[in-house]
């Protein structure tokens, strides 16, 4: 992962009374491989969604990191690993800091090691460009994972790259 790039972006959430009970950040996975996010320590808002759907609060917890998988994980493990799909809330009015590290993935094609993949585990999906992958999920506003659905590999086609 030496090689891999890196993303750093602060959030800065101006929260206030009218936004109370409104979407700081919608609903989303993480494009990258993996976040590492240190977040507000007082300011709460940050939810994950549960496997029945629900959204569970990440509370603030001082001197800890988030860390969570994004889309280029779960693509590069072949579904071994799951994305998280999260959100942040306005829960009361005050200004909200977070500072998220994101390693985006391999510089060129994303596709799974050869131990991933075997016939109990064939491969999910077809390899793609960390970049066109960012703009499918733009371009077709798909941020909570669905994006990377469009690129399971229907076994009636060939794709570039395969095997
Ligand atoms: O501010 C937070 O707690 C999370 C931000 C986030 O999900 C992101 O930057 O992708
Ligand atoms: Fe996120």
């Amino acid at each position: 992962m030496e090689e891999w790039p890196f993303e750093f972006r602060i959030n800065k959430y101006h929260f206030a009374e009218e936004t109370v009970g409104s979407s700081g950040v919608q609903i989303h996975t993480d494009s990258s491989f993996l976040t590492i996010l240190q977040d507000d320590e007082v300011v709460g808002g940050l939810e994950v969604m549960d496997m029945s759907g629900a959204f569970i609060p990440v509370d603030p917890w001082p001197s800890t990191l988030v860390v969570n998988l994004g889309d280029v994980g779960r693509a590069w493990s072949n579904e071994r690993l799951r994305t998280v799909t999260h959100r942040v809330q306005c829960k009361e009015a005050s200004l909200r800091y977070s500072i998220a590290s994101f390693l985006l993935g391999p510089k060129g094609t994303v596709e799974p090691p050869e131990e991933l993949v075997d016939a109990t585990h064939p491969r999910l999906f077809a390899p793609f460009n960390f970049e066109d992958y960012r703009k499918l999920r733009y371009s077709t506003k798909l941020r909570a994972g669905e994006a990377l659905d469009l690129l399971i590999i229907d076994s009636s086609k060939n794709y570039p790259g395969e095997k």
